[in-house]
């Protein structure tokens, strides 16, 4: 009987947890289970293990895991939970021979090309340049920006830490947004805007540019007020779409990513109906002499909700993730 491997994508609320046939990238037996139940990774993967049956001769001895958080020491602090460990720590508890540990937008860019085309949403068709890289990139807790590019022998990740770039308006209401945020945090990067939390500040900033007093205290309470017709939250969400055209657009020029643009997050999905209505196109090719090359460049949205995990079965036996 062949050893599945352990798969995980791990966030600061929930750690989705599945198995997978050495070699493949399908998991199966997922399970998402709460963070807050458990000390951390070991308990909440024994308890994984035991549910789905994966113990004894069935116990994984190759598990490659991915979480919210900086990764590169020995020793992982996640950001917006309590789980601290050491990876030695977690390898020998739970017997295995090859440990991965990756960050989760890492994950969600190696998982980009394993999603089946069911699971993307076109925003523009464009022309896919196979051997060119591909831009992935996140709206979520915070904004993630990452690379994938296709190697001779296997997918090469480029992480970044393009959600820091600095904000560019582009028009006077951009102009005064600046200045509405520069005023509370200086320097404004793009993830305070193109993030949850940045959808709710972008609301309350136009309700005080407008003059309008705020009604809405969650970035999911904006989004609602939206589709009913509140108009302050109805162009909070169009700016929030425009400036992401913007972002998009820019680092696709950065990155020369003519192999495609990949909208990921939980966020995205959300607002499928609003980006035809919204200038995000245009804004992600309005690049002066650049607008035909990104005019060109295919947009989708992944609406694929285990991305991460096809990641971390990806990240396992790829030479070019450590
Ligand atoms: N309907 C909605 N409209 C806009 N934003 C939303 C909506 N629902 C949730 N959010 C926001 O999305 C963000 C969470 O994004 P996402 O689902 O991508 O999580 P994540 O960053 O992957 O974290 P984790 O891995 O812990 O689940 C939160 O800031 C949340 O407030």
């Amino acid at each position: 009987m062949t050893r599945p491997a352990l798969i995980g994508d791990i966030g600061g609320t929930n750690a989705r947890l599945a198995l997978v046939t050495p070699g493949a990238v399908d998991p199966h037996d997922i399970q998402s289970l709460p963070c807050a139940d458990y000390d951390g990774p070991v308990s909440a993967i024994r308890d994984y293990l035991t549910r789905v049956g994966a113990i004894g001769a069935r116990a994984p001895r190759e598990a490659c895991l991915a979480f919210a958080c900086p990764v590169h020491g020995e020793r992982v602090v996640m950001t917006n939970n309590h789980w601290a460990f050491t990876k030695t720590a977690v390898r020998e508890a739970l017997g295995l021979t090859l440990f991965k540990v990756i960050n989760d937008f890492m994950a969600q860019a190696l998982g980009v090309p394993h999603v089946t085309a069911d699971q993307l949403v076109t925003v523009q068709a464009g022309e896919a340049a196979p051997h060119a890289a591909r831009l992935v990139i996140g709206p979520g807790t915070g904004l993630g920006v990452a690379g994938v590019f296709p190697g001779r022998h296997a997918w090469i990740p480029l992480p970044t830490e393009g959600g820091h770039v600095t904000f560019a308006p582009t028009d006077e209401r951009e102009q005064n947004l600046l200045r509405h945020f520069r005023n509370r945090y200086g320097r404004i990067s793009v993830e305070r805007l193109l993030c949850g939390q940045g959808l709710l500040d972008l609301y309350l900033a136009h309700c005080s540019l407008k003059g309008a007093p705020p009604r809405y205290a969650t970035p999911a309470e904006v989004t609602e007020a939206a589709g009913s017709g509140d108009g302050v939250a109805r162009d909070t969400l169009l700016r929030f779409l425009k400036i992401l055209g913007d972002v998009s657009g820019d680092a696709a020029l950065t990155l020369g990513a003519r192999g495609g643009v990949y909208l990921c997050g939980g966020i995205l999905p959300r607002l499928l109906d609003w980006l035809p209505e919204s200038r995000f196109l245009e804004a992600f090719a309005a690049k002066g002499r650049m607008s035909a090359y990104t005019g060109n460049i295919p947009v989708q949205v992944v609406t694929a909700p285990w991305t991460g995990l096809l990641g971390a079965a990806e990240a396992l036996h790829n030479e070019e993730v450590e």
